[in-house]
């Protein structure tokens, strides 16, 4: 199982490294491994995430820290992954940073939220009427990680999801490293349009829905 689960997010993590989203060594992921004692794979801190190496992940526990004696750091922001895990029934957690991500972010982040309405691509958060809004929280960047996870958990609200951090990055959750994937594209899809959009009708910007 820890095999199959450690390829399959090293898998997630080649294809989010062909994107390009982890620049300057930004973001982290995260799949289950085992509830009940809840253990799960985390990125090492600090790595460089385009590489593909053995010391990619390490096992944690419940609270976030290593699950077995290793030289290597869990991400700085494990609890966020942490929450995710004890609050839902996901598989599998995604964060990056993107220009587009950190740019909704700013200019949406007054209002706490970023919200999509007519758009086709919305389907993928599972959202099927065709008067469907797909609301995308923000939060403030605590520096305190603590303080962050705790302010992150109130947003998650079912097996999956995403929430912006505010001039940070997004993080995504799914049943599966498929969904959570999907829905992290999907996120981004929206973004550039949105930003796009603003462009050519800045009005947009105004717009409540
Ligand atoms: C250099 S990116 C800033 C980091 O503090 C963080 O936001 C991040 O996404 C990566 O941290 P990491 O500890 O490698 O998981
Ligand atoms: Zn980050």
């Amino acid at each position: 199982m820890l095999n199959e689960r450690w390829n399959e997010l090293a898998d997630v993590k080649d294809e989010l490294a062909e994107r390009d989203w982890f620049m300057g060594t930004s973001g982290n992921l995260a799949i289950k491994v085992q509830d009940d004692p809840l253990q799960f794979l985390v990125t090492a801190s600090g790595k460089d995430k385009r590489k593909r190496t053995d010391e990619d992940f390490l096992l944690v526990d419940q609270y976030g820290h290593p699950a077995v004696p290793t030289h290597l750091k869990p991400s700085a922001e494990t609890l966020l992954h942490v929450e995710i895990y004890r609050k839902t029934n996901a598989l599998c957690s995604l964060h990056v940073h993107t220009i587009d991500n950190n740019v909704v972010s700013e200019v949406y982040g007054d209002a706490g939220v970023v919200t999509f309405q007519g758009q086709e691509i919305i389907k993928a958060f599972d959202k099927w009427e065709e008067d469907a809004i797909l609301r995308i929280p923000i939060i403030k960047n605590h520096a305190h990680i603590p303080t962050l996870a705790k302010e992150f958990a109130e947003h998650i609200h079912g097996d999956s999801g995403a929430v912006l951090i505010r001039n940070h990055g997004i993080t995504v959750w799914g049943r599966t490293a498929f969904e959570a994937k999907k829905i992290l594209e999907a996120s981004e899809f929206l973004f550039r349009y949105q930003l796009r959009l603003l462009e050519h009708k800045p009005f947009q910007l105004f717009k409540v829905v």
